[in-house]
Parts: C-alpha cells; sequence; structure tokens
C-alpha cells in the first residue's frame, strides 16, 4: 500500500496532524467545557438569586400599598365607602398584577373590588388570633369562589385602636401575573424560569401543562433522573444548583434554584439546556477545525511539492537505470545535485561505468573462448567422424563392419516395412580362398580382398558389409526379388571373368533371400546362409535362392 517515499511522506503527515488537531480539540474541548460550565452556573446562580429578589421586591410593594391602606383610619373604622373607593384604588395602582382587591370585616364578611359580597370560610383566610405576630401573609394558589383560575392572595391585618385585629385587606394576583413577571426575566438562550410554591406545586412555568399539576418530588423519577436530588437540595438552601436528565427529549439540563424572601419556601428556579452552554464551545471547535483543516491543506500542498522535489530524481534516476538495464541507453545521466540524491545517483554512474567495463571484458573473453571452443568442436567432429567412420568400418576393405551393418539394417528394413518395398540379403563366400593364402601369401589375400570390396560396392544403392573373413553380406533395398538376384547372378559372372592379379580367377558362392511380411532380419539371414551353403555343395560358383 505504501509503495512510494512520496504516499509514505503523505500518509505519515495526515496521521500526525489528525492526531494533532484530534487532540487540539479535545484539549480544547475538555478544559473549555468546565471552564464555561462553571462561569453558566455562577451566572445562572446569580441571575435566578437577582430575580427572586425582584420577584421578592414585587411582593414587597403588594404588601406596602395594602398596609398603607390598613392603616387609613376610615378603613380602620370599616366605612363601607371608603373601603369600596380604596379597593378600586388598589385595582388601579396595581396596574393589571391584581385580578380583585378583597377586604374582610371582623365578622368574615368579604367584600371585594367587583361588589361581591360573602362569608369567609376558606382557610387561607387567617383571622383573629391567627394574625398576632405576622405582618402580612401570603398563601398558595387557591382556588377563590369568584375566580376561574388559581390566585395567590397577598393579606395584611386591620388593627383598631385597640390593637385589636378588626379586618383584613387583601388583593388577588392571579397565577398568569406571576408568568408574565418570570417570561420578562432576560435569561441566556435556551433557559427559562419557573416556580414552585411552599407546597413544591409548579406556579409557574413556560409549559402551562405543568402548572398546578406537577408536585416536585425528592425521588429521583425515570423521566427526569437527577431531578430529586435538587428538590432535597432546596429543602436545606437557600440557594444551589445541579443536573438532571430530562429523559423525554434526552437533554442533559442545568438547573440553579433560589428561595424568594417574602413568600416563604417558595422557589425560583432557572433551567439551562446544557448544549446551549457548549453551543459557544462548539462555535469556538468549529472554528479550530475549519482553520486546521484550511492549515492541513495549506501544508499538505506543501508537503506534496517538497515530496515532489524529493522524489523526482529518485523516480528519473529509477527510469534511466531501468532504461540501462534494458539496454535502452548505454549510460545513466548524473543529477546535478550535491545532496543525497546527487551522491547516489553519481555512485550508480560509477557503478554502470565499472559494469560496463567488466561487461565489455567480458564479453570480449567470451568471444574468445567461443570462438575456441567452436574451432575445437570441429576438431572433436572430425575426429568423431573419423572414430565413428574406424567404429563402423571394416578396418582391410573399408567396407561396413558387423555393427554398422546391425544398425543399417534396422533402419533399412523398418523403412521398407513402411514403404512396403521388398528388402533382400545376399550371403556371398569366396571360394577357396585358402588356396589364394596358401599359393601367394596372406597379404595377396588382403588385396584381393579389397579388390573384391571394390567391386561388390559398383551399386551405390546396396549396403555391402565384411561379415568376417572371406565372407560378405549384401543388403539390396527397394528393389523386386528378381532384379535382385539377377544383379548378383550378373555379379557373379562379372567376378567369375575378372583377373585379381597374381590371380587368374576368382569366384563366389552365394545366397539370397527377400525379408518376407513379418520375418526377422535373423530368419532371413539364415535362409541366405543356408543357400549360400547349397551353393558351395552344389559345386560353388553360383547364386541360390534360400
Ligand atoms: N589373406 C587373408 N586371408 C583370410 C582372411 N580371413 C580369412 N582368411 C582365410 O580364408 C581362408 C578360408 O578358408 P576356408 O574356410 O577353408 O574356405 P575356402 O578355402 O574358401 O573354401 P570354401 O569356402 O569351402 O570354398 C582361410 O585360409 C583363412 O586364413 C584375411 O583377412 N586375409
Amino acid at each position: 500500500m505504501l509503495k512510494t517515499i512520496k504516499t509514505k511522506i503523505i500518509t505519515t503527515y495526515s496521521l500526525v496532524i489528525i492526531a494533532f488537531i484530534s487532540t487540539l480539540l479535545l484539549t480544547t474541548f475538555l478544559n473549555e467545557r468546565n471552564r464555561v460550565l462553571e462561569l453558566e452556573l455562577v451566572k445562572s446562580a446569580e441571575i435566578s438569586t437577582m430575580h427572586a429578589e425582584i420577584l421578592s421586591q414585587e411582593f414587597s410593594q403588594y404588601i406596602a400599598m395594602l398596609k398603607m391602606l390598613s392603616d387609613n383610619p376610615l378603613i380602620r373604622q370599616g366605612n363601607k365607602q371608603s373601603i369600596n373607593a380604596q379597593l378600586n384604588r388598589l385595582m388601579e395602582v396595581g396596574d393589571g398584577d391584581f385580578i380583585n382587591a378583597i377586604y374582610i370585616d371582623q365578622n368574615l364578611i368579604l367584600t371585594d373590588s367587583k361588589g361581591n359580597t360573602n362569608k369567609v370560610t376558606h382557610p387561607s383566610f387567617i383571622q383573629g388570633e391567627q394574625w398576632v405576630g405576622k405582618e402580612h401573609n401570603i398563601t398558595v394558589p387557591v382556588l377563590s369562589k369568584f375566580e376561574k383560575e388559581p390566585v395567590i392572595i397577598v393579606a395584611v391585618p386591620i388593627w383598631n385602636d385597640q390593637k385589636a385585629w378588626a379586618g383584613t385587606i387583601a388583593v388577588a394576583v392571579p397565577l398568569n401575573v406571576l408568568n408574565e413577571k418570570l417570561s420578562a426575566i432576560k435569561l441566556t438562550k435556551g433557559s427559562y424560569a419557573w416556580l414552585a410554591d411552599s407546597n413544591r406545586t409548579v406556579v409557574s412555568h413556560p409549559n402551562k401543562d405543568f402548572i398546578m399539576t406537577v408536585q416536585l418530588s425528592t425521588e429521583n423519577s425515570e423521566s427526569y433522573p437527577g431531578f430529586g436530588d435538587i428538590v432535597k437540595q432546596t429543602k436545606v438552601q437557600d440557594n444551589g444548583y445541579g443536573h438532571y436528565e430530562d429523559a423525554s427529549i434526552d437533554e442533559s439540563k442545568i438547573v440553579t434554584f433560589s428561595k424568594i424572601k417574602n413568600l416563604p419556601d417558595w422557589t425560583l428556579f432557572v433551567t439551562t439546556k446544557e448544549s446551549e452552554i457548549f453551543h459557544n464551545i462548539y462555535e469556538i471547535l468549529y472554528n479550530v477545525l475549519i482553520t486546521a483543516l484550511i492549515l492541513m491543506v495549506v501544508f499538505l500542498l506543501l508537503i506534496i511539492k517538497l515530496s515532489n522535489k524529493i522524489t523526482s530524481p529518485l523516480r528519473q534516476l529509477t527510469k534511466e537505470v531501468k532504461a540501462f538495464v534494458k539496454s535502452d541507453h548505454n549510460n545513466v545521466k548524473v543529477i546535478d545535485s550535491k545532496d543525497e540524491i546527487g551522491q547516489l545517483s553519481k555512485a550508480f554512474y560509477d557503478t554502470i561505468k565499472t559494469i560496463q567495463t567488466h561487461t565489455t571484458f567480458l564479453e570480449e573473453m567470451v568471444d574468445q573462448r567461443t570462438q575456441e571452443v567452436s574451432e575445437k568442436n570441429i576438431i572433436l567432429k572430425e575426429q568423431n567422424n573419423k572414430l565413428e567412420k574406424i567404429a563402423s568400418q571394416d578396418p582391410l576393405t573399408k567396407l561396413y563392419n558387423r555393427r554398422a551393418f546391425n544398425t543399417l539394417v534396422d533402419k533399412e528394413t523398418s523403412r521398407a516395412k513402411k514403404n512396403k518395398r521388398p528388402v533382400s540379403l545376399v550371403v556371398l563366400d569366396i571360394d577357396h580362398f585358402k588356396e589364394v593364402n596358401d599359393q601367394f601369401g596372406h597379404e595377396i589375400g588382403d588385396d584381393v580382398l579389397c579388390s573384391l570390396a571394390n567391386e561388390l560396392t559398383s551399386d551405390n544403392d546396396n549396403i555391402v558389409c565384411r561379415w568376417g573373413g572371406e565372407e560378405f553380406v549384401i543388403l539390396i533395398p527397394d528393389v523386386e526379388p528378381d532384379t535382385a538376384y539377377s544383379y548378383m547372378e550378373t555379379l557373379r559372372q562379372q567376378i567369375s571373368k575378372t583377373e585379381f592379379p597374381p590371380i587368374k580367377r576368382l569366384t563366389f558362392s552365394a545366397g539370397i533371400a527377400t525379408i518376407r511380411l513379418n520375418e526377422s532380419f535373423k530368419k532371413c539371414f539364415q535362409r541366405a546362409d543356408k543357400a549360400m551353403y547349397e551353393a558351395k555343395a552344389a559345386g560353388r560358383n553360383q547364386v541360390i535362392w534360400g
């Protein structure tokens, strides 16, 4: 895979850069994550405390308004007309925060700004001795007889001149006022504020379905794992924070909480999605990643350029060496550089020069040796031919000897068989040759044998062999039996008339046989040999069929 230096450099570079960017991003993420989370928690805690304070001040204002009225002499005296006027005035200065203004007299008869009158029975309206030591009372949301929605009753007592409870003056604050006030709180994106009363009932929340229906529990539920622990904290701390999971949207959230001074045991929560908190980090990481990628590409281009600069002379050198090996070039160009590649190319050049010198020397040596070998081969061939001839020749008559004849017979008989042509065999023996030797001596006998051999080989197509002593065998191929016989008969007559000085007359007896279908040479020879003996027995100087 990583075959070339270039791919090795680029792969190594890419891996190093990827490892570097990953480490950079991871380190940035881990460092920034904790720092941002800490900052966000501090900020969120401050925001929730501040808004708890603002909400508390709202209620302080309501209490201050009610307090002013409760000190009004006419109201203290229970002046109906004045009370009605003040209740209406209260509604006006409430600027929409109140849904109703209420007066309750000593007999618990309630009069409101809408003109309703009623006997109070609701336990949230405290009376008489219950007011001792209390300057005001704020209820949890209650359902009043005159309102459609739950209201928070903010009430202050009216004391008579004898410092005895003379009645109560109160305003009903609808829950949606709380919602409006909370939603007016400026929070970071993905954050929202909400409120739980002293019974841990959610009384204000961006999700309307939660209002007056959700009761906070100290148990960790499956829907909000971790939230129970935060609720537990609210019981013992005025401020705090914690994490929980919103399983319904699979989102981690952080929550800071603060108690509200004028609303005993009410808690203001600020919830923030973790993804929003880390949004900035992701943005930083994204920017780092983009910058890193751009730099990576720029450096990659530089690396490619650099590796090309390094590897192109190497490729050129490789090409030249390959061409030299293939004999396309008879030289390698030296790369004009002082660096390692230049040195390598010079080393190649020197090596090739040395190889060329050695090659030339070797080629010359091989030529010389080849010449010598071929000369010796010629001599050897001649000598082989001579040896071959000697090995296959009768030394006296130069005719084929038995060994060579047997080989030739095999060849001729197979050829004849293949071509379906006849082959005849003649066994020939000189008559009374002993007498020649005895009379003229052995040397003359030898001369006569040679002269006869010459006569026998007058027909080139025949294969003539000196079988031994004064006995000859002739193979007559490709000739019909009668023709072979006639040839032998003519030869016999001719020889019987020829002089072989110093002897006057020489005759021979011969047996002739044509090789039969599927007959072996041996069998045929026996027939011819037998016929030759018959010729001898019949008086010699004749040719007889075997
Ligand atoms: N000079 C000479 N004589 C040879 C050679 N080989 C065999 N002889 C002689 O040939 C003679 C053969 O004699 P025999 O076998 O009695 O036969 P023959 O005298 O020819 O009588 P027939 O064959 O019966 O007609 C012997 O005297 C051998 O010594 C040779 O190479 N040179």
